[in-house]
């Protein structure tokens, strides 16, 4: 069975990920015992996030949750990205800060607080928990000049023309992660920003602000920005420190983000993530949905028609490295196979009170299978769609139990701890009524649904339909239904 947390466990040391570094599967060893510590490339706050943002953000969400359910303590810092961020990779283009706050007459800072605070709610909604740190790359403007001054002391980066780029040809090995080859790699850069560089594949770690540029600070290189890459790489040294666990982001981010980053971190002689995990696209009609296509259905389109607990199962339901692709009959299929979890869910909760005391050892020995099933599944490169089957594994045997006959409280008990502490506290899948709710609330509610059951069958007996039909009109409004069985009348919300 699964432990309260008054029985804190000892850190899991089975627990295996897939490294895109080394690409390949390998246990995770954390550097402090015990604690792991995460940085995730959060959104860049110009506009309102759409479903591939989501499919990321929950991903790292559950992938934290297990660490956490394996005895783990997670620091968790996911940045803010309010500064940097150009309109092209190739250090050219305008900040898409800017570009927003142009379009929509704000200041630059209007426009990331707009749309931080969007995101904040966002992920409230989708049960997604706050990060440790959330970081903002305009309050860390000090971090990323000290890191580009020690890149210029040892020889890495350079200065021209009042802005800083890293010299890729100082450090043979950027391209490690993406597996891309120096000489591979594009050249579609400007004219102007070329003559810049030594070489067109350096980027930029610092740059010259224009005369009009209003985000701006003073560097030892004049007034300027930073480059979008830095913020990353000096944010998770300085919460996270030398050597850190994992880093994560979308599968996008590879290159060139990733690959700066790491670039940056070591060559100014930091160790750095030692672990990178990478979540695959959600995709509409085969195509990445993103921002710039236009492609995309923001989370908020699709929290108006759905509710926000099957948009997160439809989530969970493709493996974080899978491509998950957004489609109405995916909807359709989560919504049912959500209803079929709190629907077995909320029959649990409504026989606690009045089962019989006692254990049914042949079904407690069934939950325990379906239990270690879901945590072997977690262990295996957090494989959520094996631990859904698993929690479904858990339904079939419970509503095949309940359909025959009467469940001892112990068991009904074990299966609700199961729902809770897997589908609700690691899978993030019960919040906002949809869940276990709180005991005592239960109790009482079930007791007041037998008094209100009683009534309408009263009134059926004494041929008062109208009242009889009034009273689950009545309750089919606050969304409980009740529905007339061979064994008596059911009831579920
Ligand atoms: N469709 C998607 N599926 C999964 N993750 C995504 C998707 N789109 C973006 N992400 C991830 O979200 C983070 C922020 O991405 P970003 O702001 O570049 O979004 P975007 O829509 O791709 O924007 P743009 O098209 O302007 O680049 C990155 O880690 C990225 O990998
Ligand atoms: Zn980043």
């Amino acid at each position: 069975m699964t432990q309260r947390p008054s029985e804190a466990r000892l850190p899991d040391p089975n627990i295996v990920l897939y490294d895109t570094l080394t690409r390949q599967k390998v246990t995770f060893e954390p550097t402090t015992p015990g604690r792991v510590g995460m940085y995730l490339c959060g959104p860049t706050v110009y506009s309102d996030a759409h479903l591939g943002h989501a499919k990321k953000e929950v991903a790292f969400d559950v992938i934290r949750r297990a660490f956490t359910h394996f005895g783990y303590k997670v620091r968790y810092v996911a940045n803010i990205t309010d500064v940097g961020h150009l309109q092209n990779d190739s250090d050219d283009g305008e900040d898409k800060m800017l570009a927003r706050a142009r379009l929509e007459q704000l200041e630059p800072m209007e426009v990331a607080d707009k749309y931080m605070w969007s995101f904040v709610k966002d992920m409230e909604a989708l049960n997604v928990l706050k990060p440790s740190i959330n970081p903002r790359a305009t309050g860390h403007i000090g971090e990323q000049i000290a890191l580009i001054e020690e890149l210029i002391a040892r020889g890495h980066a350079y200065e021209s023309a009042g802005s800083v780029y890293f010299d890729v040809r100082s450090w043979p090995e950027y391209g490690k992660l993406s597996g891309r080859k120096l000489d591979d790699q594009e050249e579609g850069v400007r004219e102007a920003v070329r003559e810049e560089k030594r070489d067109p594949r350096d980027f930029a770690l610092w740059k010259n602000a224009e005369p009009g540029h209003i985000m701006r600070w003073e560097s030892p290189w004049g007034v300027g920005f930073p480059g979008w890459h830095i913020e990353c790489s000096a944010m998770s040294l300085k919460y996270l420190g030398e050597g850190f666990d994992i880093h994560g982001g979308g599968l996008d981010l590879q290159f060139p983000h990733h690959e700066a980053e790491i670039a940056q971190a070591e060559a100014a002689g930091h160790a750095f993530a030692r672990y990178w995990m990478h979540n695959n696209m959600l995709t509409i009609g085969g195509e990445k949905m993103s921002k710039s296509k236009g492609n995309f259905l923001t989370i908020q389109d699709v929290l108006a028609q759905h509710d926000a607990m099957v948009v997160r199962f439809l989530l969970v339901g493709s493996h974080y490295r899978s491509i998950t692709e957004f489609s109405d009959a995916a909807f359709e299929s989560a919504r049912s196979g959500y209803r079929r979890l709190t629907e077995a869910l909320h029959e649990v909760e409504r026989r606690i009170p009045n089962a019989p005391a006692g254990q049914n050892a042949a079904l407690d020995a069934r939950i325990a299978a379906h239990v270690q099933a879901f945590e072997d599944a977690l262990r295996d490169d957090f494989n959520t769609p094996k631990a859904v089957a698993a929690l479904f594994g858990l339904t079939t045997d419970l509503n095949a139990a309940m359909n025959t006959g009467e469940v001892p409280r112990g068991t009904l008990e074990a299966a609700h701890a199961a729902y809770r502490d897997l589908g609700g506290e690691v899978l993030g899948l019960f919040a906002g009524g949809s869940g276990p709710a709180q005991s005592d609330d239960s109790q009482v509610v079930s007791a007041l649904m037998d008094l209100v059951l009683k009534a309408r069958q009263n009134y059926r007996l004494n041929k008062q339909y109208a009242e009889a039909d009034e009273l689950r009109g009545t309750l089919a409004r606050v969304g409980v239904t009740v529905e007339d069985t061979k064994d008596g009348v059911r009831w579920k919300r």
